[in-house]
């Protein structure tokens, strides 16, 4: 079953949340039920929830007991830390808090307080139950955001409402889910109480999250509809690649991942130095100084080509790919190379063909819809970026930014070997190989070799009697641009003004 067949079992009414539990009566309590599905079709965030909830589902097994599973055990139980629950203390939630855990600013844009594990889960972790205000007053229910619906029998029977964290527990700041893949807990309904359970292991720097079911999702603006990660569809390519659990950041090579997780940032709060701006916290003081950079603007690490400057190494060293050709990133269907893993996933894509825009006009397959617009400004001529000194219109904004740097002098790329400058990236790799000595331009008649493309089309002309570069003026052909630009000053100064 799938999550977006939830909603008859796990669902919510308008703002309050609603646990829906189909029941059935006491028969045969003491025997396993039937699987609901074969086992190896299973997908955790799938759990099925028993019918009675003297029932509890063993994910493992497929299957529902009367109690503890008899094959994997009981559920690891984590306890909440007792606060009396006499409304007297405000912050009675956050004091109920096992030592398992922080409660820190969401991961998710906008939604207030997560609670965060600092020290590793295994799956088939319990907590709970969910504590709150036990009502019946459904439009209260319903405005709250924090309450779970709970039935008995077959029918709705109350609310327990967590909004009021003088009576409720540390659970009322799980948030919700926004993908399957992040979704590290369900929720469910034993002898009328809701409790929460882990669904695989968590590791430190998580953020616990809970699906709240389909329709408050959806008010939340989680779109269940929306298309597969690059991770989902790397991985039904079959494309290796090694995922952070902690930040969910991909890498291609398991080596790489390592590096990342040696140094990766706490993202709990739960250490000594901790960032005004984010989640980030550290006992390393140098650490905490670097993380402050990424947030001050500050870029201390320059590259040596090109000048241009990053608060971070790691973004320093991707970046120095540019200038080396360096392309550790492998496109396993195609062999393409790419500088950055990012790179990678757009260009996965095409190779999934249900990923895919293609260009009605010339056929280009596009990774995604926005690149498609872009290309397809080429069909339709459409420049809708001006530069704000002359009149020129430019149909992507990096080129005007590039053109821009002609009236300010703005001249970002520097040689390494000696001091010129240059307004863009290929103007300075023309350059360099002055320095280097390279030459990429072979001519087809004999065996020269040129730095430049213009030099070799001049050369060109001395084997096939052409002149590439004609005077619009005269018609006089020349073997060199340079040529015909000091004849244009010289025979046609005042048409050339
Ligand atoms: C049960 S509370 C969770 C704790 C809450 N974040 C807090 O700071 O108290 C539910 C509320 O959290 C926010 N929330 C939870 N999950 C969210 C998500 N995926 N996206 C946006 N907001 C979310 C919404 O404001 C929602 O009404």
């Amino acid at each position: 079953m799938k999550r977006e067949d939830l909603p008859d079992m796990v669902s919510r009414i308008v703002q309050g949340q609603r646990i829906t539990i189909k029941h059935r009566l006491n028969q045969g309590v003491h025997q396993p039920r039937y699987p609901k599905r074969k086992a190896g079709d299973k997908n955790y965030k799938d759990l099925e929830v028993p019918d009675d909830d003297a029932f509890l589902y063993c994910d493992e097994c497929n299957m529902e007991y009367a109690g503890d599973c008899p094959v994997h055990g009981p559920l690891n139980i984590i306890q909440d830390v007792q606060v009396p629950a006499d409304g007297s203390d405000p912050e009675r939630a956050r004091k109920t808090l096992p030592p398992y855990f922080n409660i820190y600013t969401s991961q998710i844009p906008d939604a207030g307080l997560g609670v965060w594990v600092i020290r590793q889960l295994k799956n088939r972790t319990r907590f709970g139950p969910y504590e709150g205000e036990i009502s019946t007053d459904t439009a209260k229910a319903h405005e709250s955001g924090y309450s779970w619906q709970v039935y008995k029998e077959g029918q709705p029977s109350h609310f327990v409402d967590a909004q009021d964290p003088s009576i409720a527990n540390w659970m009322r700041y799980v948030n919700c889910a926004r993908t399957e893949r992040e979704q590290n807990l369900v929720a469910f309904q034993y002898h009328g109480q809701i409790y929460y359970k882990t669904i695989k292991p968590i590791p430190e720097g998580n953020e616990l999250l809970v699906w709240y079911g389909d329709a408050y999702a959806m008010e939340l603006g989680i779109d269940k509809t929306k298309p597969e990660s690059n991770l989902d569809l790397l991985r039904k390519l079959n494309v290796e690649v090694y995922e952070c659990d902690i930040c969910g950041k991909l890498f291609a090579d398991d080596e790489y991942l390592v590096k990342h997780q040696k140094h990766h940032p706490d993202m709990t709060g739960s250490k000594k130095y901790k960032c005004a701006f984010c989640n980030y916290s550290t006992n390393e003081l140098t650490n905490h100084q670097k993380h402050l950079l990424t947030h001050t603007g500050e870029q201390p690490h320059k590259c040596e080509v090109c000048g241009k400057g990053f608060s971070k190494e790691c973004n320093l060293i991707t970046h120095k790919r540019i200038h080396t050709g360096e392309k550790p990133y492998k496109c396993t269907v195609c062999g393409k190379r790419f500088n950055v893993m990012s790179s990678l996933y757009r260009h996965q894509r095409i190779h999934d063909n249900s990923a895919v825009c293609t260009c009605t006009v010339c056929g280009k397959q596009c990774s995604y819809a926005g690149d498609l617009k872009r290309h397809m400004r080429i069909h339709t001529g459409e420049k809708p970026y001006k530069c704000q000194f002359c009149d020129k219109r430019f149909n992507r904004d990096f080129i005007l930014k590039t053109h821009m740097r002609i009236h300010t002098g703005e001249k970002p790329y520097k040689c390494q070997f000696c001091d010129k400058r240059f307004n863009n990236l290929s103007s300075l790799k023309r350059h360099m190989r002055i320095h280097t000595g390279e030459k990429p331009y072979k001519c087809q008649f004999c065996d020269k070799r040129f730095n430049q493309l213009p030099s070799l089309k001049g050369h060109l002309s001395v084997h096939t009697g052409e002149k590439p570069y004609k005077c619009q003026y005269c018609d006089r052909g020349f073997n060199f641009n340079y040529d015909m630009q000091k004849h244009i000053r010289k025979v046609h100064p005042e048409d050339a003004c």
